[in-house]
């Protein structure tokens, strides 16, 4: 087979070599006859000889080509992600790296490259094979399930009578009956799991789904429609719950509205709510971040299980002795100190949503890497402005305090930040208003059109759409629901808004909110390369620079695909349970 190399590509020949082509030609190498296969099953099929794969030879070639590509854009950092170039930037991005490298300026030497700890391939099947020919049982319980899964599949070929399904059935329980632990039958601990998995306390578990049932949505839900008809969008938070996060414990809280049939989501930071030494850090009079619309009663005779369970409590939950949920009852407050200390205001993020951004790691935009950032930005400790206004119990005119969008386009002039630090809080909405409007399909569909050329603007137009067809009152009313916004904002001084984004100063505006700040962003990339960074002040990092800086971005989370690696007790906690109690077929470490 001819090797595929663009027709325009005059130079091919200086920049393969040697090495390239003799993996090509094992690439495209005719495969080597095949010795007859050694038999025939009870059912007529043949039995598949016990051949080597094609590609066992070369798959230490093929990893060898991928490397090759170091430097160019066709190795990714997803590469690292998976560990597939250990050797290029030393743990760099190995899953169990948690050491920090050292800032450049302190740096002595570079690490030690990571050795990978298995033997070589070939060593390790002749291991298995010698382990086979002496009856040895396999060492890790995967290996030995697969085996029995193997032979379980033998047994099942070689009866004509058996159904594909009853094989596979007969396969999954023999493959149950090898991981299970003791000398139970693996059907009945199978039964046992299930029986133990759905054990819930029925009276509990009663009152909750009448009280709120999960599958209706409040405003769009079977016979639940309430005043459609309202020229406000009316917005409920329906549930609340704690998140720890790379940035610090968060809220998160899921709204329904009366306009679209999504579900949006509010991230409050308000360490306040969390601990007691955060309260004690923060100005004396600041008060918490919570929703009217869930801490409000929602029907007569509501008990404190309901309340907690959609997350209508206040401070932090916590297991009691007796294995019941325990929280403090004291009542939710809204109304201002008038000894209140000046503060910062709340910073507020209004997020769209971006499927490939965030969740599948596209570089095509730096969705991913905003949503982080304005995280980070917000629990980051702030100093207290000392010039300008900040009591949180001031009052005054909204309207005569709005910066004119002229003025919203530029960072707010402000005072230099001299008081004292303080915990951050503040809040990203997030909107599901993927695709800046338009929808995740359109949004795929305008990314072929930008691969032909056209820019993201032109792109939408083409297909019909505005450049942006995203509108701001559902944020508005949930910044007003969280007392950010609105006739009945506690923070009458306003919010910081976190956006390089002019429409989206205006858009509040236009729904009441009042913006007293705007707080840019820049890329965490272009952070580096800016002339004002100590950092930027030479444009070309080095190379320990470049890793020091991508260290930095990885431990922020950038993104999600190949940020820093997610551990915790929590996480501990939600493994050792797909492990227990849901048969996932996995070893819990042994330092554990
Ligand atoms: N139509 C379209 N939408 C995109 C494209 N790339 C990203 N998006 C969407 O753009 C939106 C990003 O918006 P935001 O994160 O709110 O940012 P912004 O409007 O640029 O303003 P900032 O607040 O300054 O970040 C998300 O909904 C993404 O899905 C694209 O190429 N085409």
């Amino acid at each position: 087979m001819p090797a595929v190399l663009p027709a325009h590509h005059s130079s091919a020949s200086t920049l393969v070599s040697q090495a390239d082509l003799d993996i090509l030609s094992l690439l495209t190498a005719d495969v080597p006859p095949i010795s007859v296969p050694t038999g025939t099953a009870a059912n007529g099929a043949r039995k598949k000889a016990n051949l080597p794969r094609r590609d066992t030879a070369i798959d230490s070639l093929l990893l060898s080509a991928v490397l090759a590509g170091a430097g160019s854009h066709t190795l990714t950092r997803h590469h690292f992600g998976h560990g597939m170039a250990p050797s290029l930037t030393p743990g760099a991005y190995a899953t169990c790296d948690q050491s920090r490298p050292s800032s450049p300026a302190r740096r002595t030497q570079a690490p030690p490259p990571v050795k990978s700890q298995q033997a070589p391939r070939s060593v390790r099947l002749q291991a298995e094979q010698a382990q086979g020919a002496n009856g040895a049982p396999a060492t890790s319980p995967l290996a030995e399930s697969s085996k029995t899964a193997s032979q379980a599949a033998a047994a099942t070929s070689s009866s004509a009578s058996v159904s594909p399904t009853t094989a596979l059935a007969t396969s999954r329980e023999r493959l149950a009956e090898s991981s299970a632990p003791t000398t139970v039958s693996s059907v009945s601990v199978a039964k046992e799991r299930k029986r133990r998995m759905s054990i819930d306390p029925a009276p509990i578990s009663q009152v909750l789904q009448v009280a709120s049932p999960a599958h209706v949505n409040y405003y769009h839900g079977r016979g639940l429609v309430l005043n459609k008809t309202a020229e406000r969008p009316q917005v409920r938070c329906m549930a609340r719950t704690r998140v720890p996060t790379p940035h610090g414990d968060i809220f998160l809280h899921l709204y329904h509205n009366s306009t679209d049939n999504k579900e949006h989501l509010a991230i409050v930071t308000d360490p306040i709510q969390l601990s007691a030494e955060a309260r004690r850090n923060a100005p004396k009079g600041r008060r918490e971040i919570r929703s009217r619309s869930l801490d409000a009663v929602w029907r007569e005779g509501e008990t404190d299980m309901e309340r907690i369970v959609r997350g209508a409590y206040v401070g932090r939950l916590h297991a009691g002795e007796d294995g019941q949920p325990s929280a403090p009852h004291t009542a939710a407050t809204y109304a201002p100190d008038p000894d209140a200390e000046a503060d910062i205001l709340p910073m507020v993020r209004i997020h769209s949503e971006c499927f490939t951004g965030e969740t599948i790691g596209s570089m095509r935009c730096d969705c991913g890497e905003q949503l982080d950032e304005a995280m980070r930005r917000i629990a980051e400790p702030q100093r207290v402005p000392t010039t300008t206004t900040t009591s949180t119990g001031s009052s005054g005119s909204q309207d005569a305090q709005l910066p004119t969008p002229e003025a919203s386009r530029a960072p707010s002039p402000g005072a230099r930040p001299s008081g004292p630090l303080v915990p951050g809080r503040g809040v990203v909405i997030y909107m599901r208003q993927e695709g800046r409007g338009i929808g995740l399909l359109e949004k795929i569909r305008a990314y072929n059109l930008q691969d032909l050329g056209h820019d993201t603007v032109t792109a939408n137009l083409l297909l019909g759409h505005g450049a942006d067809e995203r509108t701001y009152a559902v944020s508005a009313e949930i910044l007003a629901d969280l007392g950010l916004a609105g006739a009945q904002a506690v923070e009458t001084s306003g919010i910081r808004l976190l956006t390089n984004n002019p429409e989206k100063v205006e858009g509040l505006q236009g729904e009441g909110v009042r913006i007293t700040e705007r707080v840019g962003m820049v890329p965490r990339d272009w952070q580096c390369r800016h002339s004002d960074s100590p950092r930027g002040a030479a444009l070309e990092l080095d190379d320990d620079e470049k890793e020091y800086d991508e260290w930095r971005a990885r431990q922020a989370g950038v993104g999600l695909l190949g940020a820093a690696t997610t551990r915790g007790p929590e996480l501990e906690k939600y493994l050792r349970t797909k492990i227990e109690r849901m048969g996932h077929m996995i070893d819990i470490p042994e330092s554990e």
